[in-house]
């Protein structure tokens, strides 16, 4: 099968009345089945449609903020795919599994492959070490049943967000993979798709086509709404994104899509209203085979050109807490080179009409991100100002007024996963209104010029200079079996 049709599914959790309180087994089900129930209308509406596969939420059918205690009664013991259950027709053979058998019966019923994220729970003798207090591992699980009700996937999240204390992380990250008609799929949850495991390496080192991805996604502008980055991801990583988040305005939740190399949805993001929402794309089963298809050379042309400094309009600010070198565009058409670190930033620029008060700027970054997590980043990027003081220069702001006639922005990176955003005003996605060139240049069509620009950015993951990265690096030479075999080969050869 060359193409299929993918849905997800926005949907707005129904939440425990207070999370912080445990409640009984009985009590948990039916919090869920409530969820279950607005799951099951939307599912079966997707397969209606000619839906194959649909994507649900992260913390889409118990929501969030628990303790372990109150997580509890909400997880079940998620067995290994490879056991072969359809807990649809077998329910008890694993114990007491009201959710998974819902979801197979579901996934059965509407003949679709249905992705779910629920709890999984693992017994474990409290004497071994690692072993949690309370004698039993918690993992936050995305689980996929495919058309006849089979379990066929099951990942635990390795890189769990802050706040997630309900939850353990998996001893090692899971490459979790498993092939349909239409392909082969990948799965993770939310925060990993910031790092090299499991996200980057299921399409590096698994050549997975697609993947599932349910999310709880908060929005953080400039450089991190759900649909910009997801959509960024897809592309520079070559495959099918089909995210699902969440939906509570009040948490910034909004943003799910189904993103393409080649394309920037269909998507969602609404924070107008607490509505979930389907959404359907047909999708080529196998996106790199595309003739379209190829990977830049990130750094290939801001290697070719020669450098110059903007000189004394140079400034320092802040944007998601990373300390940013900025330069003001005050021309309404200009050339401006600008560095920090190992990384230097070419842009060239024409707008149509320059708004009087706004400012737009030249931002570099080259450094550990440091907050809510600590991960390596390389960013180029074109950004308007919250207000005219510059010192408002990197924080979030949704609305502007110029428009941008043409804009190249490219740099001379350090790593090859480099993830092409641009945002318009109102936090909408620029689709067809930019291409990435071989060499690296991320360039502006003639119709970027239709709608005022919030930002354009190339954003980079040097997961080599990651402190996890590095910590593995020196477990490596700190193992004496790596010396042992070292000296084993001198004494050989
Ligand atoms: N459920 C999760 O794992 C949520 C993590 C994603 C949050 C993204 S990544 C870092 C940014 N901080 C936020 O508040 N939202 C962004």
């Amino acid at each position: 099968v060359d193409k299929f049709i993918a849905a997800t599914y926005e949907h707005a959790v129904i939440l425990p009345e207070n999370s912080s309180i445990p409640v009984t087994a009985e009590k948990a089900l039916e919090l869920m089945n409530r969820n279950i129930d607005i799951l099951e209308k939307a599912i079966t509406s997707a397969a209606r449609q000619g839906a194959h596969i649909i994507v649900t939420p992260e913390d889409g059918i118990y929501g969030w903020i628990f303790t372990r205690e109150t997580i509890y009664p909400y997880l079940e013991d998620i067995p290994d795919p490879e056991v072969n259950w359809v807990p649809c027709s077998d329910p008890e053979r694993f114990g007491r599994a009201p959710v998974q058998t819902r979801l197979s019966c579901i996934a059965k019923n509407n003949s679709i492959y249905v992705v779910a994220n629920i709890g999984d729970k693992k017994p474990c003798n409290v004497s071994t070490v690692g072993c949690p207090e309370d004698g039993h591992y918690h993992y936050n699980t995305a689980v996929v049943f495919d058309s006849d009700g089979k379990l066929v996937a099951r990942y635990h999240k390795y890189n769990l967000f802050l706040g997630e204390i309900q939850f353990n992380v998996p001893p090692e990250p899971e490459m979790v993979t498993f092939e349909t008609p239409f392909g082969k799929f990948g799965i993770f949850i939310c925060f990993d798709i910031l790092f090299y495991k499991p996200a980057a390496a299921l399409v590096v080192d698994h050549q997975v086509d697609s993947i599932l991805f349910p999310t709880a996604w908060m929005n953080v502008l400039p450089h991190l709404t759900a649909i910009e980055f997801h959509s960024a991801w897809a592309m520079g990583m070559g495959v099918n994104l089909l995210s699902s988040n969440t939906h509570n305005t009040s948490m910034r939740m909004t943003g799910s899509g189904i993103f393409s190399p080649e394309t920037l949805g269909p998507y969602y993001y609404n924070m107008d209203t607490e509505d979930g929402n389907l959404t359907f794309s047909t999708l080529s089963a196998h996106p790199r085979n595309s003739s379209t298809f190829f990977t830049p050379n990130w750094s290939l042309y801001a290697n070719s050109i020669s450098k110059f400094s903007p000189g004394s309009n140079v400034f320092r600010g802040h944007l998601f807490s990373d300390e940013f070198t900025f330069t003001e565009l005050t021309e309404p058409q200009g050339n401006y080179t600008l560095c920090q670190n190992n990384l230097c930033c070419h842009l060239t620029y024409t707008v149509t009409v320059k708004i009087t008060d706004e400012v737009y700027v030249l931002g570099v970054f080259d450094g550990l991100h440091e907050t809510e997590g600590q991960y390596y980043l390389q960013i180029c990027t074109l950004l308007k100002c919250l207000s005219t003081d510059i010192k408002s220069c990197g924080e979030p702001v949704e609305t502007a007024s110029t428009k941008f006639k043409s804009f190249s922005l490219s740099g001379n990176f350090s790593t090859s996963f480099v993830f092409p955003e641009v945002l318009l005003s109102k936090v909408h996605l620029a689709t067809g209104m930019f291409q990435v060139l071989p060499d690296g240049r991320l360039t502006s069509h003639a119709n970027i010029s239709q709608e005022p620009l919030l930002s354009a950015t190339l954003y980079g993951r040097w997961y080599d200079k990651d402190p996890a990265a590095q910590d593995a690096g020196s477990k490596i030479l700190l193992d004496p079996t790596v010396y042992f075999i070292i000296i084993a080969l001198c004494v050989v050869y």
